[in-house]
């Protein structure tokens, strides 16, 4: 990712950005949120399935390779939730995108310590990561527009 040079005054150069995506899972109306179970200084706190682009993936590849090893679920990867938002000191960004389960797939608790699954109205009632409150007034426009969790979005 190469958008902007060093500007010598200690922010990272975005050249050397890493990109966490996250996956905005919808069902039903609900978006899922997932508690991290570490390390120490963020467990307990919610976020959205996810983690580290690697060297050659797509992002979407990154998120569905993220969900299979988190959640045991299949998913499509959709459009852009949000906007990209700085984290560890401007050196990474998150990234979220909407995603719907296939073929039935039910999340499974493998690396979290809590799911659930946040109806529009609760979406302020679980601490989320710092990086990811931005997002969620994005997320509320998104579960309450019409045709939120049947796919429509899958296919914006
Ligand atoms: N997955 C995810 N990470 C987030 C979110 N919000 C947020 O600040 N982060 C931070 C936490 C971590 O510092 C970093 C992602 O780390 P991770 O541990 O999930 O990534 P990863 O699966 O690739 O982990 P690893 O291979 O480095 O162990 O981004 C979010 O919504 N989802």
């Amino acid at each position: 990712m190469r958008t902007e040079r060093a500007n010598g005054n200690g922010q990272a150069d975005r050249r050397d950005l890493k990109v966490v995506v996250g996956a905005a899972i919808i069902a039903d109306g609900r978006v899922l949120a997932c508690a991290r179970s570490a390390p120490p200084e963020v467990a307990g706190r919610w976020e959205f399935p996810g983690g580290k682009v690697e060297p050659g993936e797509t992002e979407p590849d990154a998120l569905t390779r993220e969900c299979a090893e988190e959640l045991d679920v299949r998913v499509q990867v959709g459009e852009r939730v949000g906007r990209d938002v700085r984290m560890a000191h401007g050196r990474s960004v998150l990234r979220v995108y909407y995603a719907r389960l296939l073929h039935g797939d039910q999340p499974r608790l493998l690396e979290h310590s809590a799911l659930r699954w946040l109806a529009v109205d609760e979406l302020d009632s679980v601490d989320w990561l710092p990086a990811d409150v931005p997002i969620v007034p994005a997320l509320r426009a998104l579960l309450t527009r019409p045709g939120a969790g049947d796919g429509q979005a899958a296919r914006a």
